[in-house]
């Protein structure tokens, strides 16, 4: 069997995205849109503040007036604006965010002034300055502002930003449908009996976990046996955006994933990248079904699903950005120098330093379990020290 080279992780990513398409838009109720993308960008139907509003409780009043006294003659508060001309010498009680009335440009904050009946005095410095305590007309946004980019991630600040710009609803993608396939004669459902030999099935528990921040349904097609017709009956009645598989991608004799795909009018446009673990996992296209086979081994799945299944999903849902973000940390001890392929080895952070798990076979789930982040290893990397400035990956 002849061997292409492995293909390098950030030619993979962008092969996989380049395989997927945005999911239909929709409108959603602000509500319901929270961790959405938005589907195109979102503008200011009005400006924010839309008059001169105060920032204080206190008194608005003319600044050429000062030191004052005032008379004053009326009352403005939130929802409730004064509307009759403000002359000079006179002032208008205000409170926080209510209309400046017209003729009056400042505000008094209250700890500096002294009512006696109708009149007002200056008690203390007053305002520095012309329009000081007073939120100017358009100080946040303007009609016609761009608000949130289209590609953007709807944050519970944005959302709030989008409601307060005119909207009740926004453009967003629809949920992506993900089906999920663990693979393998082995497996039995978790918690079920047992017998010998038989190992429960964790990759689905752990994918559906996973990605359940994410805007996407999962439809679980359970177990599916090594056996090819079994395979091809469940994949040809797949109806999703993507097709997640797990197990069954590597070069066993067992390995049937491929070839089922394949008799269904599936074409694989990559298989086996430059990664550990995770090296035989397999992308391409059945339909309008991403097709994204992932390996067997417990870790060999999360480390994949994080990498490829994560950004695919968040490009489908209308996301601009959808790298994984790196951060640097210092090593906590020695590390040797890395082989051919990127690694992502499970570690956690202790004291400031970051250690590594002493075994990192990919079917340790609870080394991954206790690992807080991945330790990014470049090809090739040289042997590191104690203190060395590393990239990580947090997973917790
Ligand atoms: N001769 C070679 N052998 C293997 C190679 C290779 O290049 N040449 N690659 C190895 C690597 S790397 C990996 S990773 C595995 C992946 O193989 P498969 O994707 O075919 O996975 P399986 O053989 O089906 O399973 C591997 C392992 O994981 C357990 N498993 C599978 N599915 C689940 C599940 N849903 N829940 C829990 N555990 C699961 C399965 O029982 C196996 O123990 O291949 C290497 N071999
Ligand atoms: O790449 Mo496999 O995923 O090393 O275990």
């Amino acid at each position: 069997m002849t061997r292409s080279p492995l293909l390098p992780l950030s030619e993979a990513l962008q092969r996989l995205l380049a395989l997927g398409h945005s999911t239909d838009r929709v409108e959603l109720p602000l509500r319901e849109a929270a961790g959405r993308w938005a589907a195109s960008d979102i503008g200011a139907l009005r400006t924010q503040p839309d008059a001169d509003l105060s920032a204080m409780d206190g008194y608005a009043i003319r600044f050429a007036d000062m030191p004052g006294p005032w008379r004053v003659v009326g009352e403005s508060a939130a929802g409730h604006r004064h509307d009759r001309p403000v002359n000079a010498g006179e002032a208008v009680r205000i409170f926080t965010g209510a209309a400046l009335p017209a003729g009056t440009d400042t505000v008094l904050v209250q700890e500096e002034a002294r009512r006696e009946g109708e009149m007002l005095y200056l008690d203390g410095e007053g305002p520095a300055h012309l329009a000081r305590n007073v939120r100017r007309r358009g100080l946040d946004f303007a009609q016609g502002d761009i608000l949130v980019a289209a590609g953007e991630r709807l944050t519970p600040a944005r959302l709030a930003l989008a409601a307060v710009g005119g909207h009740g609803a926004v453009p967003v993608r629809r949920r992506v449908r993900v089906a999920i396939a663990a693979t393998g004669d082995e497996l039995v459902t978790a918690g079920q009996p047992i017998a010998p030999g038989q190992l429960p099935e964790s990759n689905g528990v752990m994918l559906t976990a996973l990605i359940g921040d994410l805007p996407c349904h999962t439809i679980d097609l359970g177990i599916l046996p090594d056996d090819r017709a079994r395979l091809e009956e469940a994949f040809s009645g797949v109806d999703a955006d993507i097709l997640v598989t797990t197990g069954g991608a590597s070069v066993g004799d067992h390995d049937l994933v491929r070839p089922a795909l394949e008799a269904c009018g599936g074409t694989i446009d990559f298989w086996r990248i430059a990664l550990r673990p995770g090296k035989p996992m397999m992308a391409g296209r059945m339909r309008d079904t991403v097709l994204l086979g992932l390996p067997g081994n417990p870790v060999s799945a999360f480390v994949t699903a994080t990498l490829f299944l994560r950004p695919l999903i968040a490009a489908m849902s209308g996301a601009r950005g959808v790298m994984h973000r790196t951060i640097t940390a210092p090593l906590g001890e020695d590390l040797p120098a890395n082989g051919e392929r990127t690694d992502y080895m499970r570690a956690a952070r202790i004291d400031g330093g970051v250690f590594a798990a002493a075994i990192q076979d990919s079917s340790m789930l609870r080394a991954l379990a206790r690992a807080d982040c991945l330790i990014v290893r470049e090809p090739h990397d040289p042997a590191r020290k104690k203190g060395d400035s590393l990239e990580i990956l947090p997973i917790a």
